[in-house]
């Protein structure tokens, strides 16, 4: 399971957690604008927007999971398996395949509406990346500052879906996830007051009642309407510290604990990272499973006309500070 949201205070914030039960290798990546991006189908993009992301190397090539580009448009893949159909090379589109489909937009687009452009013309193929990687079941939220969509290749073809909630998890298909929130429309930040019925003398006898009847399990559709009402509901300061704190509260509501969710083969999904990128600064910042200190990546300390991806492995670990390590210091345990 994994859980995408954007959020908006002085800047644009894009992030995801990614769970799942093990990990590729994956990186903090700096693709350069001038690193060309081979196309399977397509010439290559040779000069495109930089971008900053996760992504596992295969080589010398980015495999993304998520990213944002210089631009401030974000985009992230989650998995959708069932659901996830691509196509076969047709001519008189763009065929892209599904592992090319971050890098296609983001190189490309600025913004949201710049991508509904070229996704009008795209056919999203299910070409694998080699035998080691195949096709990825995956659909995607795009964002920008200003509106988010979902995009899912189903078997009727390519779906776009305007995303008002700026929020991703996984199946069922989005327009599902979308009604739900049907079910959940009196759920409040506020107390509630007994309409229950007039012969009862009820009244709430804890903080927090408002949300009662927010779901509280792991299924993405839960994971859905309880990160939607959180942001939705979610007020920080404009700060840089207050924003990116904000943000790493509201995908804390869907953090997975090792135990919780077992998988059939007896292994256990975790949420591996936790990002929150700062698409107008660049700043990608994340966290692990186990390293709750904020780790940070700013894109625009890299040489970014250059032609080579640059790529951090996750710090892993915690970082403890002992408050009293000594009279007067404080010292960092890990
Ligand atoms: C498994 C990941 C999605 C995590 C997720 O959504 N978990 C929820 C599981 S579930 O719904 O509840 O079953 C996806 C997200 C991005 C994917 C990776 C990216 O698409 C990049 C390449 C693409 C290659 O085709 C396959 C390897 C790969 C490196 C992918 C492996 C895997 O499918 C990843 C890592």
């Amino acid at each position: 399971m994994c859980t995408a949201a954007t959020y908006r205070s002085q800047d644009f914030y894009f992030g995801r957690t990614f769970d799942y039960e093990f990990n590729y290798g994956e990186e903090v990546t700096v693709t350069p604008r001038n690193y060309p991006f081979p196309l399977r189908h397509q010439n290559a993009l040779t000069e495109h927007y930089a971008m900053i992301g996760i992504a596992h190397m295969a080589g010398d090539y980015p495999l993304y999971y998520d990213a944002v580009n210089e631009k401030g448009l974000g985009m992230a893949g989650l998995n959708f398996p069932g659901n996830a159909v691509y196509s076969k090379v047709q001519t008189g589109k763009d065929n892209i395949a599904q592992f090319e489909f971050i890098p296609w937009i983001l190189g490309q687009c600025a913004n949201v509406q710049e991508a509904r452009v070229l996704l009008s013309h795209i056919n999203l193929v299910d070409t694998p990346f080699n035998e080691k990687y195949p096709v990825s079941p995956l659909h995607w939220i795009l964002a920008d500052k200003e509106e988010a969509i979902t995009i899912e290749s189903v078997q009727e073809g390519l779906k776009i879906y305007d995303n008002p909630v700026g929020v991703l998890t996984n199946n069922p298909p989005f327009p599902i996830q979308m009604f739900r929130l049907n079910d959940y429309m009196s759920l409040s930040s506020e107390s509630p007051t007994n309409r229950f019925s007039a012969d009862l003398k009820l009244k709430p006898y804890s903080r927090g009642m408002g949300a009662m009847g927010l779901p509280g399990d792991l299924s993405s559709a839960s994971r859905f309407v309880r990160v939607a009402f959180t942001k939705m509901n979610s007020l920080s300061g404009l700060s840089e510290s207050e924003s990116v704190s904000q943000f790493f509260h509201i995908l804390g509501n869907v953090d997975q604990t090792r135990g919780c969710c077992q998988l059939d083969k007896g292994e256990y999904e975790i949420t591996i990272y936790t990002s929150c990128c700062n698409a107008d600064r660049g700043i990608y910042y994340y966290t692990t499973y186990e390293n709750h200190q904020i780790t940070a990546v700013d894109m625009y300390r890299e040489n970014l006309d250059s032609d080579r991806p640059v790529h951090y492995p996750l710090v892993q670990g915690e970082h403890i500070l002992l408050q009293n390590a000594a009279a007067g210091s404080a010292e960092e345990n890990q």
